[in-house]
């Protein structure tokens, strides 16, 4: 599968693994623990966030880097309960 579908597909996986937890990566971080889920998804966000400027400016994986970013920017919408219909709305919302 090489098109958006994609996105919907690993999305309902995130809602899955939120909804019904395995041990796995995504299904440990939305479980809460010393420190809150949220934080740890933040905290991830912004190491991400990081590795992308990085990655910008010395023009090196910065595909990687920005599905990584991107990839935990959606699991934080999924743990915070939004779905992916409510992005892609606001997406279509600034279309011209
Ligand atoms: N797409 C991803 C995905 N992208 C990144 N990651 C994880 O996010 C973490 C990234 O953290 P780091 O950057 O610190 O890890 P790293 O390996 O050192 O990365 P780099 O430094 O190389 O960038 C790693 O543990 C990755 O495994 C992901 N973990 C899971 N998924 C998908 O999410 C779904 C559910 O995953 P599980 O919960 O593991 O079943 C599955 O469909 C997976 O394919």
């Amino acid at each position: 599968m090489t098109d958006e579908k994609i996105i919907r597909e690993l999305y309902e996986t995130l809602e899955n693994r939120r909804d019904h937890p395995i041990d796995s990566y995504t299904s440990n971080i939305m479980k809460n623990s010393s420190k809150t889920a949220e934080d740890k998804i933040l905290e991830k966000i912004g190491e991400e966030t990081a590795e992308v400027l990085i990655a910008s400016k010395n023009q090196d994986n910065l595909i990687h880097e920005s599905t990584d970013l991107i990839f935990h920017i959606l699991l934080l919408l999924v743990y915070k309960e939004i779905t992916l219909d409510e992005l892609l709305d606001e997406f279509q919302t600034r279309m011209k």
